[in-house]
């Protein structure tokens, strides 16, 4: 209930559409079943031929004073002994205002029902992209697709175009009820008995579909990320060769998928047939009881033919509310998730008077500072009581075996995760007190994967600076020693690349996010090299367009060149997540027996002596 009413909330704005709309689907309801009604004074007295007068009466068994007839609501020029004139006014008066009360009313309702829709889409993506960075370490992609795309759209179908039918079915539902009670007096009341027997079965169906639809919801999440996974790392599928394993996983997973909504539609359609047959044997016994009371004299023929025909009416309406039930139950089970991510509060946060940080003059400080992953299992601590400065304009070079904590500890900086204990100060400003906007302002980060977006060389460039003059884009690309390779593609600066645009090499690639560095412009750079080497062109390439990056910047690269940690200012050491030395190349090989351990196995062992001049790093540029 809590989440109904947390869905009704994004109605609120579009308050005066869904009223108005709901009052015209009113209308509708109401001329529904008065049409139908005709079908009583047309056989009592426009096709009777001993019926006399122009007075047509619409609803018998009213109390005294609330009788009317349809002459009422004709214009005078149509009365006298003429009440086929009358009728054929009334139906097709009647028939062309329910038209437009149904268009306008279907539309606002609809027009609601959309914009809540729209907003609520807009308000998860929102939270989904301020979310922290821990947020997408614990929800698989396919999974968070599923519910922006899956969820939603079961939100959407429910609070519009299923609304706004169920609207004018219970309008249709009330007004109809009335008049089955105004034609059938007595007779009527027997139609009592099978309601609580159709909102029974209805709500059982409901239940039992609210948690089938989280089951089916959960398999569709499975399925999409599997084909993620699979699609954008195809590469590796074939290099391995599961594409058959690959195969049949996703045949298993698309056969949970299709049990689910088996089940799901078996109990979905058991409704109908069931109350299809309550119905007809109701309908028989109304029968027999009907010809009694014409036998009688207590009711006329077109009196019990208008009544039968609006209890067909009446039945439609109630059949169809274990469908809306559904309907409603599945936007139910899909709203859990919605509200799931809605509710996560990101782990880091911004305080409520964050101060801008300035330009960064001396030092980033890092003082006993601990950190701990969490995740369903407990807290995994991973850096312990470190305790370390980066000098303005220094280069630090970060070594340690592999699972030490080094991506983690300069993760920290640009605030991806939050310190579990201790602090990291810029210029004596903990992080925590600092705007997040510019705080990231002041980093560029690059680590070993390249992302690039589906857009122009430009625009990938001057990514999160859409303002930006071309000029600069283009000195930022020559810095990069990507300008002659960029002029040489087909649209120039426009060839759109990315997943599934012009193919770049490796190394170009790189040079690209080396361009988008240059042009942030920021202060502060945090490299994480790749471990993985390009031809010599090409890293000779990268190298000096990394150096022309580098330049007049603080940098605190995760090394894993022997170049690197002979061109750092310092090296810190990082063992399990403690610092276990610092100092010049020189300084550890005689100090740190793990640093000579490191040098012997991870530096010389790569082969990359003293004699290759530049570190090789591939480049993710930006924050
Ligand atoms: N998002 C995460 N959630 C939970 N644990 C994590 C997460 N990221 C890393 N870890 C764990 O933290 C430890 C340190 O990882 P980290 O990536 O910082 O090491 P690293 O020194 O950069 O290693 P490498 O050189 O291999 O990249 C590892 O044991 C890793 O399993």
């Amino acid at each position: 209930m809590k989440r109904f009413f947390r869905l009704i909330g994004y109605v609120v704005p579009y308050a005066l559409q869904s009223f108005f709309g709901v009052i015209l689907l009113a209308i509708v309801g109401l001329l529904d079943p008065l049409r139908i009604a005709l079908v009583g004074p047309i056989l009592n007295t426009v096709l009777n031929p001993s019926a006399k007068g122009d007075k047509v009466p619409l609803l018998p068994n009213l109390p005294a004073g609330w009788h009317f007839d349809l002459n009422q609501f004709v214009p005078a020029q149509m009365h006298g002994d003429n009440a086929w004139a009358v009728v054929a006014f009334a139906l097709i008066a009647m028939t062309v205002l329910k038209g437009i009360c149904d268009y306008s009313g279907t539309y606002l309702v609809n027009y609601a029902g959309f914009g809540m829709i729209t907003d609520l889409r807009n308000h998860l993506y929102e939270t989904i992209m301020r979310s922290s960075a821990s947020f997408f370490h614990k929800h698989p992609t396919g999974t968070i697709l599923s519910t922006l795309i899956n969820d939603v759209e079961r939100v959407q179908t429910a609070v519009s175009s299923v609304l706004s039918e169920f609207l004018q079915q219970i309008f249709t539902f009330i007004f109809t009820l009335a008049l089955v009670i105004s034609y059938g007096g007595r007779l009527s009341w027997a139609l009592l008995i099978f309601v609580p027997v159709v909102i029974t079965s209805a709500r059982k169906i409901g239940g039992t579909v609210r948690v089938r639809t989280r089951t089916g919801q959960d398999r569709v999440a499975e399925i999409q990320n599997i084909l993620h996974e699979t699609i954008t790392g195809n590469r590796i599928v074939k290099a391995f060769s599961t594409e058959l394993w690959e195969i049949l996983r996703f045949k298993k997973a698309a056969r949970r998928l299709l049990r689910a909504n088996l089940r799901s539609v078996r109990i979905q359609s058991i409704s109908s047939p069931l109350m299809d047959v309550i119905a007809s044997v109701a309908i028989a016994l109304l029968i027999w009881i009907g010809r009694n009371e014409i036998l009688a004299g207590r009711m006329t023929v077109g009196g019990f033919i208008a009544f039968l025909i609006l209890l067909f009416k009446l039945y439609d309406p109630v059949r169809k509310f274990a469908f809306f039930y559904n309907s409603f139950q599945q936007a139910m089970g899909a709203s859990v998730s919605i509200f799931n991510y809605l509710d996560i509060e990101p782990d880091v946060q911004e305080i409520s008077r964050a101060k801008t940080l300035g330009d960064f003059r001396d030092r980033i400080a890092f003082e006993h500072v601990g950190f701990a992953y969490s995740n369903e299992d407990g807290e995994q601590q991973v850096l312990h009581d470190v305790n370390l400065e980066v000098r303005r304009g220094e280069l630090l070079a970060l070594v340690g075996p592999s699972g030490a904590g080094k991506s983690t500890l300069v993760n920290l900086v640009p605030r991806f995760y939050d310190v579990s204990s201790g602090r990291i100060a810029i210029d004596g400003a903990d992080l925590r007190d600092l705007t997040l906007a510019s705080l990231r302002q002041h980093i560029a980060q690059v680590t070993q994967e390249t992302i690039l977006f589906n857009d122009t060389v430009r625009n990938n460039i001057a990514y999160g600076q859409p303002d930006i003059p071309k000029a600069e884009v283009e000195q930022a690309a020559r810095h990069a020693l990507a300008h002659d390779f960029i002029m040489r593609m087909p649209q120039g600066y426009d060839t759109v690349i990315g997943e599934k645009g012009f193919r770049l090499s490796g190394g170009e690639r790189q040079r690209i996010a080396i361009a988008r560095a240059i042009l942030k412009n920021a202060p502060i750079l945090i490299l994480d090299e790749a471990t993985s080497a390009l031809d010599t062109e090409s890293e000779s390439l990268v190298q000096a367009a990394l150096s022309n990056l580098m330049q007049g910047r603080t940098v605190v690269v995760i090394a894993h060149r022997l170049s690197t940690v002979r061109r750092a200012t310092r090296t810190v050491i990082l063992e399990s997540g403690r610092i276990t030395g610092i100092g010049t190349h020189e300084e550890l090989l005689q100090t740190s027996p793990t640093y000579q351990r490191l040098y012997e196995l991870q530096f010389l062992g790569t082969g990359m002596d003293g004699a290759i001049p530049d570190p090789i790093v591939t480049m993710e540029a930006g924050l």
